[in-house]
């Protein structure tokens, strides 16, 4: 492992940190995403806003910086797993202190902040796949630490039998290095620009994602409507075509009209931005 300068590792950590949180000012500002907060409103949520989601991402600086510190060049092991776990609690809290109390970005944290990890566990240095293996060898330790509370998560996972963010991770990410990182890539040198890339990445992942969000709020009507929806958004051409972004707006109005907001798919394609900017190109 190349050994970097002192202050060059302090400015590593400070990288990765600003990163993950430009990630998650990047996902919220993209627009349009179907029922989701972006540059137009906000979507199927009455509590969340633009300026609110991009005060979450700021407030979460801190916790990435610290996960990159505690992680940097250190292997997985139970000691690590539970430190991880003890600073992504403290940072739900400082994000419900930013967002007076709404959860925005309890998702995300959980992602990110294994991304931001994996990274530092490896000095900084890997492929997209590296990265997601070493997260999803975090995800797998044990955290004894861990509230025992039913979430509104695992409920939806129970109810309908489907893996939920847990198992995204602890698979490690197969929606970002499966679906949305090699359909940025095709979307990118297809000719589309970065915004319809980022678009057509969010429909991979939303093709084929038990988003435990859309289960709770709209059920399994909900999610096979907005799976069926990004599917024929692909299928005609993805969003640099005029039929591609017609049919997504067919899907916001859809996704509107269920009260549905796919928060984990926006999650997974701000983790994909992140992996993105911070890998070792290997495509
Ligand atoms: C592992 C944890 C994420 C806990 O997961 P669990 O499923 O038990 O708990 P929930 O927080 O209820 O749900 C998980 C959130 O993850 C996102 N998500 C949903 N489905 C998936 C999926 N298939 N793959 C990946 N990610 C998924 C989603 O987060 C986003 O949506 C939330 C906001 O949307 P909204 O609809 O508004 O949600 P609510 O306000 O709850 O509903 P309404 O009342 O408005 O209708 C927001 O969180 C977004 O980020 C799911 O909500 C993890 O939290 C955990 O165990 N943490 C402990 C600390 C730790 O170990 N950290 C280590 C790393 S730092
Ligand atoms: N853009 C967004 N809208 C609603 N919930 C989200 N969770 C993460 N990003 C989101």
């Amino acid at each position: 492992m190349k050994r970097l300068a002192p202050q060059s590792v302090e400015s590593h950590l400070h990288q990765l940190a600003q990163h993950a949180t430009d990630c998650l000012i990047e996902e919220v500002n993209l627009t349009p995403k179907p029922g989701l907060v972006d540059r137009r409103g906000s979507g199927a949520h009455q509590d969340l806003s633009l300026a609110l989601m991009e005060r979450s991402a700021r407030s979460l600086t801190p916790t990435f910086y610290a996960l990159a510190q505690q992680c940097w060049q250190r292997p997985a092991d139970i000691a690590l797993r539970e430190t991880v776990g003890r600073l992504g609690r403290e940072g739900e809290r400082q994000m419900m202190a930013a967002t007076d109390g709404v959860n925005t970005h309890r998702g995300a944290i959980w992602a990110l902040g294994l991304l931001v990890s994996a990274a530092a566990m490896r000095g900084g240095e890997a492929s997209s796949d590296q990265l997601c293996t070493r997260a999803a060898e975090l995800a797998c330790l044990p955290d004894r630490h861990a509230p025992k509370t039913f979430s509104k998560g695992l409920r939806a996972v129970h109810r309908f039998q489907v893996p939920g963010a847990r198992e995204e991770a602890q698979q490690g990410f197969p929606h970002i290095t499966q679906l949305a990182l090699p359909q940025l890539w095709r979307s990118r040198e297809s000719g589309a620009n970065e915004t319809e890339a980022r678009l057509d990445a969010l429909m991979a992942i939303l093709t084929s994602l038990s988003d435990t969000c859309v289960l709770n709020r709209s059920g399994m009507n909900g999610l096979l409507t907005l799976q069926r929806g990004a599917h024929a958004v692909l299928q005609a051409g993805g969003t640099a075509h005029i039929a591609g972004r017609q049919a997504l707006q067919q899907l916001d109005s859809a996704m509107l009209a269920l009260n549905a907001s796919p928060g984990g798919a926006a999650d997974l394609l701000a983790a994909t931005l992140f992996i993105d900017r911070v890998s070792i190109a290997t495509h």
